[in-house]
């Protein structure tokens, strides 16, 4: 037992494997912390509770501790590891706690948020290690400078198209309906072909997400930009040309921005909830849309004959395109379906993950 003249105040706190303990004492010197079997002694000099004076205490742990850690900043702290890990009742090997004792609140946890704490630093460690295993991509950066720009590229694109609409329909009201084709078309030629790179980026592993449904969204639009509207001039001043290119670019205009904030490992939380919500009415919105545009467009096509397919003449005369029009009309509700199962599952996957990191 040490021989204990004035004692200084001792606030404690544990964990599963240590206990902290933080004695009120500031300029410290001299000082002399040993440690044997369950037994702390402590001496030292410095100021206080009774001014500046020596300080010096014993405490009797409850089980068997080892190894001591001591920092001396405006206090003395002090790091006891217990021999074996687990949670103690107590700190004091008696039961009437010594008077001196009293718990710190600022790093005080309770046992179950002690082990989640454990937990977190388990999984923080085992996240580096496993990171640490992965061969690192030597092309990274080049990849995520590439996708960058290409979805700065679409931003610019889509948000020049939602702008003109916007700004013509303020203007020009129920009028710029009629026209928008032939306003708009030049741009949106040019973002629908550049995003045919949105299916060959997951060929390519470049983005990790399937084939298809870019796949079916790429070529949905494209066969309606081009066939149904490019190659028929009296599709191109319907009012549904509208709708259509201003459901397109709703979307676009938050979706490539989101993308963009992916390639420098930034988030925007309510830019990340419209990315993989607006989907849920625009969708099927579009599709109603683009479903009237080819509806529209199939006496067009009977009567024009363009894109019919020449038959023998034991066959008639020639196939119309309509028919090929309407089995497209069937296909186009089956890839609604598959893209919107699709997008239903990176919304509920993207959620939860987020939820996780919450909690
Ligand atoms: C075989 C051919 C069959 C043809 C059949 C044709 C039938 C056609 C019928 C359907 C017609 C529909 C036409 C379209 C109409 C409309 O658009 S209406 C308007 C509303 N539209 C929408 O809301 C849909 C918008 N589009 C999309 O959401 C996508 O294009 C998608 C293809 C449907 C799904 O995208 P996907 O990439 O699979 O999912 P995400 O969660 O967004 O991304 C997954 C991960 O990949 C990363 N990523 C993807 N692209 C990029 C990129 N360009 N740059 C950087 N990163 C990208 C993304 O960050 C995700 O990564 P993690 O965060 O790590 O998961």
């Amino acid at each position: 037992m040490c021989n204990c003249t004035l004692t200084p105040h001792v606030y404690w706190a544990q964990r599963h494997g240590e206990i902290y303990l933080r004695v009120e004492l500031s300029d410290a010197q001299n000082l002399n912390i040993r440690v044997q079997e369950n037994t702390l002694c402590f001496k030292g000099q410095g100021h206080g509770a009774k001014g500046e004076n020596e300080y010096e205490f014993s405490l009797d742990f409850l089980k068997p501790v080892k190894v001591t850690h001591r920092s001396t900043q405006r206090q003395v702290n002090i790091t006891v590891k217990k021999r074996e890990r687990g949670w103690w009742d107590r700190l004091a090997a008696q039961e009437r706690k010594p008077l001196f004792l009293a718990p710190d609140f600022d790093r005080w946890l309770d046992e179950s948020d002690a082990e989640m704490e454990l937990r977190e630093k388990e999984e923080k460690l085992n996240k580096i290690l496993f990171e640490s295993r992965i061969p690192k991509d030597p092309y990274l950066g080049l990849k995520k400078g590439y996708l960058f720009m290409y979805n700065l590229v679409q931003f610019l694109g889509f948000s020049w198209i939602f702008v003109n609409m916007t700004v013509r329909l303020f203007i020009l009201g129920q009028d710029s309906f009629y026209d928008t084709f032939h306003t708009i078309a030049d741009v949106m030629y040019f973002c629908q072909i550049l995003a045919v790179i949105e299916v060959v980026n997951p060929a390519l592993r470049l983005v990790r997400t399937g084939v298809l449904p870019p796949l079916i969204q790429v070529f949905g639009r494209n066969f309606l930009l081009f066939i149904i509207l490019g190659a028929q001039e009296d599709m191109q001043n319907k009012p549904v040309v509208f709708f259509i290119f201003y459901l397109w670019s709703t979307i676009e205009i938050f979706r490539y921005p989101f993308y963009m904030l992916a390639c420098i490992d930034t988030e925007w939380k309510l830019l990340t909830w419209l990315r993989y919500s607006l989907w849920i009415p625009l969708y099927p919105l579009g599709v109603i849309a683009e479903a009237v545009a080819v509806i529209q467009s199939i006496p067009i096509f009977d009567e024009t004959k363009v894109l019919s397919l020449p038959l023998p003449r034991a066959l008639g005369t020639s196939l119309s395109f309509s028919y090929i029009l309407q089995l497209y009309l069937a296909v186009m509700f089956l890839g609604l379906f598959i893209n919107f199962r699709h997008l239903y599952k990176m919304r509920k996957r993207r959620f939860r993950a987020k939820k996780k990191k919450a909690n």
